[in-house]
């Protein structure tokens, strides 16, 4: 199957009332580890690239990891997104490199760190909305910032999300502004702001209703219950990785994620696409630091490569089955993006707003 769409494969998600977690991957080995997931439970794959990923890699590596995994796992539908886009001219620039799918964040300013106004982001996205959906290519923009609802604390973490402090309102998506957004920019997936935020270190203490509200969800899924809600920052921080971490050798602090019931609960609500990066960074480290203090006599790459690989498909082995994906992955028709552009421009894939 060739790459396919993303609004095609969140409908089929919401059609069948389960989440896809959308994996960052920079480097081979990440590639491998969520295809040989996906292929184990039968489950359709979002590989997502940052700026970042497109950095470290380069762009062609980039795109032909990500096609290769297509070719290897043709039974697989497979989305390529590009994660946190900061300006239009990014996300032309990603579609021309051959994304099906990008993500525009226009609630920072181009700079990716300054919070923006609503105009905007309303502006920015349809803009972009304008360019992919005449490609069939899918959409997904962000309303309200990412942060840390104890501390106020902007999450700049990862090099994308404000930086310095923000008031509670910038921080939990208005579920009113997200039915003006929708019905403005008329994207397919939302991001939301609801207390998560990039990187480890996302809670204090493990989280309670206060710190991460599921029920914001509720609201804004309520308002907009066909346009696919996304959470970004939702690695779950499994305890027993930063122990692995720390029993050999490394330094991370007390720290708690996003608990895989409250995932859960929220994908009974609209979530249809839940970004999963640190989980992986986490699980490759640790393997890798074990390996290497249990073996200290070894240099092949490959050797200490492959229980971090390990380590990573056994984190996306896990959400796969925790979000309910088992199985979908032979159901999905895979729509070229020439028949989605049909689509969008007959109307077929207009958002409902309540
Ligand atoms: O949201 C993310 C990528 O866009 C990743 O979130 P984590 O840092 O929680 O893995
Ligand atoms: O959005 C954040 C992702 O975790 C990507 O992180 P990155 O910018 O370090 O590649
Ligand atoms: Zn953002
Ligand atoms: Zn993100």
């Amino acid at each position: 199957m060739p790459l396919i769409s993303m609004r095609e494969m969140l409908d089929h998600a919401a059609e069948n009332g389960y989440g896809i977690p959308a994996f960052n991957v920079n480097n081979l080995e990440q590639v491998q580890a969520v295809m040989s997931a996906a292929d184990e439970v039968g489950a359709p794959v979002i590989l997502q690239a940052s700026a970042g990923a497109r950095k470290y890699a380069g762009e062609p590596f980039i795109k032909h990891l990500i096609q290769a995994a297509a070719e290897m796992y043709p039974h697989i539908p497979l989305v390529m997104h590009q994660d946190h886009g900061t300006t239009p001219e990014v996300c032309r620039g990603a579609l021309a490199l051959g994304f099906g799918s990008v993500m525009m964040d226009g609630s920072l300013m181009g700079d990716g760190k300054t919070p923006s106004s609503f105009d905007y982001n309303v502006d920015v996205t349809k803009q972009v909305v304008a360019m992919a959906h005449a490609i069939g290519a899918t959409v997904e923009g962000e309303l309200g910032c990412l942060g840390n609802l104890e501390t106020g604390d902007a999450g700049e973490e990862d090099g994308i999300g404000a930086v310095g402090k923000l008031d509670h309102s910038q921080m939990l998506t208005d579920p009113e502004e997200a039915a003006v957004f929708v019905r403005e920019t008329q994207l397919d997936a939302l991001a939301i702001a609801i207390g998560t935020s990039h990187g480890a270190y996302k809670f204090s203490r493990p989280p309670t209703g206060d710190i991460l509200s599921i029920q914001r969800v509720k609201e804004i899924h309520a308002r907009i219950p066909n346009t696919h809600l996304v959470m970004h920052g939702s690695s779950s921080v499994p305890q027993e990785l930063l122990a692995i971490i720390n029993q050999y050798g490394g330094k991370m602090k007390e720290t708690y994620g996003v608990p895989v019931s409250e995932i859960q609960e929220a994908i009974k609500h609209g979530v249809r696409k839940v970004n999963i990066d640190t989980d992986i960074r986490l699980a490759m480290t640790g393997a890798v630091r074990k390996f290497l203090a249990e073996n200290p006599d070894k240099f092949d790459a490959r050797e200490w490569l492959k229980p971090a690989r390990e380590a990573a498909k056994q984190v996306c082995k896990a959400r796969y089955l925790e979000f309910g994906c088992e199985g979908q992955a032979a159901k999905i028709k895979g729509y070229s993006l020439e028949q989605m552009a049909k689509k969008y421009a007959a109307g077929e894939l207009a958002q409902l707003v309540k």
